[in-house]
């Protein structure tokens, strides 16, 4: 399967790289909820088209060969999925999601759902909910060293999540075979919101290939 690569990025690059991915994706992110919530007149937008179309071309002057950036493991044990649209570091789409893995297992995060995400008025878009609990879930059974794709996922949306801080948790349950099975939830200060389940398959080609000794490997080092 194509898109993932192996790289060799010393520690200060890497550093480096992250801080302009993060800088740029930030920007962009505030610029998307200033579009959301602008109400200037034509000529003003028109103005504002012209910069973003200039600052467009600047990113545009040096780019990746391939249409996505794939999944990228360096050689000290860490991975980038920098285009991921919930966890991607140069994702602006992305909320982005800052994984934390919890000794006992457990795997969250804490982020923000500005009006970018809006599906019913001041609500979260379910679906948003559904890619930030299939990353999470993934993630979780992933980092549990039993990666898979997501075969089915099961979501109870209970509540509203309001826009606003909302948290993200989850861990793998269990193991059948080549399936995993993660549980999680999304939660706002006014409590669970959606809960849901997860069945994540090593795929075929993953079992054939031996990918899934390179995640582990890259799991372990990590
Ligand atoms: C280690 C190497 C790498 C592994 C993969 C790494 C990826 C990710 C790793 C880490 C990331 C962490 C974060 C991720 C978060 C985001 C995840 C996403 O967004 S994933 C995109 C959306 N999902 C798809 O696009 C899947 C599309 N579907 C498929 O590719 C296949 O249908 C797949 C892999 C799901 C199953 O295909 P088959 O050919 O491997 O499966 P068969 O051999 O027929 O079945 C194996 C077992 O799975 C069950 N099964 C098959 N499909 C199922 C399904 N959809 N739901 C439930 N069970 C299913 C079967 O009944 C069988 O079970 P029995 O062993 O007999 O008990």
């Amino acid at each position: 399967m194509s898109g993932y690569f192996t790289e060799d990025i010393g520690a200060q690059e890497l550093q480096e790289r992250t801080a302009v991915a993060t800088d740029i994706a930030e920007a962009v992110r505030t610029l998307i909820a200033d579009t959301v919530l602008t109400e200037v007149d034509a000529s003003a937008a028109a103005t504002a088209i012209e910069h973003i179309e200039a600052a467009a071309e600047i990113l545009r002057s040096r780019q990746l060969p391939d249409d996505s950036f794939g999944v990228r493991f360096n050689t000290d044990g860490t991975k980038r999925t920098w285009g991921n649209a919930v966890i991607g570091t140069r994702n602006p789409i992305a909320p982005p999601l800052d994984v934390v893995f919890d000794d006992d297992g457990l795997a969250w995060a804490e982020f923000e759902m500005g009006p970018a995400y809006e599906g019913p008025a001041g609500l979260v878009h379910g679906g948003i909910l559904a890619a930030i609990l299939d990353q999470i879930l993934g993630s979780a059974a992933e980092h549990a060293g039993a990666p898979g794709m997501t075969g089915t996922l099961t979501i109870r949306y209970r509540q509203g999540t309001k826009l606003g801080k909302v948290r993200a948790e989850a861990r793998l349950d269990r193991v059948e075979g080549v399936k995993s099975i993660a549980v999680g939830r999304i939660s706002t200060a006014e409590g669970t919101t959606a809960e849901a389940e997860g069945i994540f398959i090593l795929p075929r080609w993953a079992r054939e290939s031996g990918a899934a000794d390179k995640i582990r490997k890259a799991l372990s080092d990590g």
